[in-house]
């Protein structure tokens, strides 16, 4: 029986937030939001906020400069810019809102039939909505304009109707994309209608694109709005924006504040719509964010501050041999991630090191920061994460010390590096052969045939059967359990110090675990590497590392040597974790008889 580990989950992470809330914590978003509420009380409250009737003439203020009884003055009839103004906000709105509504009411239910059903219901359906995009749309709109007395509910169902493909197509794609997922077969098989299953597990994924083009098409339908009212279709009595700009193009060389005003007006409408349109795309979609040179700088001062003056740090682990001497050795490193919450510190200044020729496994549960310290030592931490270190010694020397180009250089000679995903891991456009003697030649500076040697020579020496034809073969014509032996291969052809395996056996059924595990005891001991092997299992441990590290929610919380550890672990943690691996798991005496008995073949 496997003991549970739920009471050591590490919740720190927290929930992401509402829409709304990570949307305003971006300046862009917030500013956009506000101006855009704004607008929207002005058009909602325009009877109240209104100073005069907005078609009522008083010849006293023709023409007449902003006062305090009249904001932005007369136009050229006599009437009150600002009354005209609110008023066209409140217009302008609403026939934004006819228009979108429209286009939702329609695209929306055929893109989600035509990505669902697919077949003739989606050729028709993409039919109609290639047709509609082929039709131009100003003409049609003159057309409605003149048959139905220039009804601006009416023009702007249309400029709806013409919108309509926009959303079509956005849902049709949304779904093809999620209707192959497992949950919704599953919900299929579990008999939910088709109609249920669109409304409750598909329609979810489609709602946040559309959020964002509402935003973009609620731009393009107020400019579209506005057009027409430019050319004197669908003004009404009540002027949009449109129609205050017709009237103050006609006067632009003697009054040019009509003109300016509601074009203001418009153009921060539309510009406020597509910042907010961007940056909730940006906040849904959760781009990785990328920590800025300043963010590192700042975690690299919040970090020195963590150091208190004189003493070495605030760490957990501990180090068994001199710097210079180490295979491995790191020094208070921390990992930070970028986040939409802001940055987050996920390994707290650990410290531990590998001695030449040791193994040490690094153990601990999901999440506990096992990958994250790995990635720091191999420079493999992606764009939104950060370490900072003391010190990172790899065979003798401080990388933090060195540049990029000569980091990479000695990691090249010096680590070897196993992967988790065997299969993820290779190219699937090259053969193994080119895989594994393109870095032989660029950073051991093999040539061709040298290469190609070693490349025959490692596959032999990891167990493949038939290296030649394994060097001619494509990932895909491997087992999970022969390719990574590839990987194997991969990482010591190079004749590394050091060699780092992530988890080299998690991918792979238990038959081949055995032998993979014992196949890098044999590199190790042959070669005379220091090994780092990164595990959630004990049994791992047990079977390989001569000291074991444990980490718990980016913290150590025991380094020891397995002996010690097994006996007497200290930290109810590490015994939590050894009670949970051990249980079930194969002994040492089973797996070496099952790897006397069982000799992978390759397909
Ligand atoms: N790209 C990322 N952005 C933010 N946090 C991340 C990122 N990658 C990892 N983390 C966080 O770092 C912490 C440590 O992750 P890490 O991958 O090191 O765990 P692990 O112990 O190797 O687990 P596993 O065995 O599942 O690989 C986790 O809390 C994880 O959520």
């Amino acid at each position: 029986m496997t003991t549970p580990l739920t009471d050591t989950i590490d919740t720190r992470g927290g929930r992401r937030g509402s829409l709304l809330a990570r949307l305003v914590r971006r300046p862009a978003g917030a500013i956009a939001l506000g101006v855009l509420a704004l607008i929207v009380l002005v058009g909602v409250f325009a009877p109240w906020l209104s100073p005069y009737d907005p078609n009522l003439v008083d010849l006293s203020i023709t023409r007449a400069l902003p006062s305090a009884e009249h904001w932005l003055g007369g136009d050229t009839t006599g009437r009150d810019v600002a009354s005209r103004l609110i008023w066209g906000t409140q217009i302008t709105l609403w026939g934004a809102l006819v228009a979108i509504l429209t286009a939702l009411v329609i695209g929306v239910p055929a893109g989600l039939a035509a990505g669902y059903y697919g077949g003739a219901t989606d050729r028709i359906a993409t039919w109609i909505s290639d047709g509609l995009q082929s039709i131009p749309g100003m003409v049609i709109l003159l057309i409605v304009g003149a048959n139905t007395g220039n009804n601006f509910n009416i023009l702007m169902v249309t400029v709806g109707i013409f919108m309509a493909p926009g959303y079509f197509r956005l849902t049709r794609s949304t779904v093809l994309s999620v209707r192959g997922e497992a949950y919704v077969d599953a919900a299929r098989v579990a008999g939910l209608s088709d109609v249920r299953i669109m409304g409750r597990h598909i329609i979810t994924q489609v709602t946040a694109p559309i959020v964002i083009q509402s935003a973009l098409t609620a731009g393009m339908a107020m400019g579209m709005q506005a057009g027409l009212q430019f050319l004197g279709i669908g003004g009404g009595t009540t002027p949009g924006w449109g129609a205050s700009m017709n009237e103050g193009f006609r006067v632009m060389r003697t009054d040019p504040m009509l003109l300016l005003w509601p074009s203001l007006a418009l153009g921060i409408t539309i510009a406020a719509l597509a910042i907010l349109g961007s940056t909730l795309a940006d906040v849904i979609s959760v781009k990785t964010p990328t920590l800025s040179p300043r963010a590192r700088k700042k975690i690299a001062a919040q970090n020195a501050e963590k150091r208190p003056a004189g003493a070495t740090t605030t760490t957990t682990g501990s180090i068994s041999v001199a710097a210079v001497d180490s295979a491995i050795r790191l020094e208070n490193l921390r990992v930070n991630y970028e986040t939409p919450e802001g940055p987050v510190e996920v390994v707290h200044g650990i410290t531990l090191d590998v001695a030449p020729g040791e193994v040490l496994g690094i153990v601990g549960e999901s999440g506990s920061g096992k990958s994250q310290t790995v990635f720091s030592v191999l420079d493999l931490l992606p764009k939104s994460g950060h370490y900072t270190a003391d010190a990172i010694w790899i065979s003798g020397e401080d990388v933090t010390m060195l540049s990029k180009r000569d980091r990479s250089q000695l990691l090249g000679h010096e680590i070897g590096y196993i992967p988790q995903e065997p299969m993820t891991n290779l190219d699937p456009s090259y053969t193994i052969g080119y895989q594994l003697t393109e870095p032989l030649r660029a950073v051991h500076g093999m040539t061709r045939p040298e290469a190609r040697e070693r490349a025959l020579a490692v596959l032999a020496r990891v167990g493949i059967v038939d290296p030649e034809r394994v060097l001619r073969s494509y990932p895909h014509e491997l087992s999970g359990g022969m390719a990574q032996r590839v990987l194997i291969a991969g990482a010591i052809a190079g004749k590394p110090s050091v060699l780092v395996a992530d988890e080299p056996t998690t991918a792979l059924d238990v038959t081949v675990q055995a032998e993979v595990l014992e196949l890098l005891r044999e590199l190790q001991q042959e070669y005379q590497m220091a090994l780092v092997i990164v595990t959630h299992n004990f049994g791992v441990v047990a079977d390989i590392c001569d000291r074991v590290v444990v980490m718990r929610s980016g913290s150590i919380v025991e380094i020891d040597d397995v002996g010690p550890i097994f006996a007497h672990a200290e930290h109810p943690y590490t015994r939590q974790l050894i009670a949970a691996s051990l249980d079930g798991a194969a002994s040492r005496a089973e797996l070496d008889a099952h790897t006397a008995t069982t000799q992978e073949a390759p397909r």
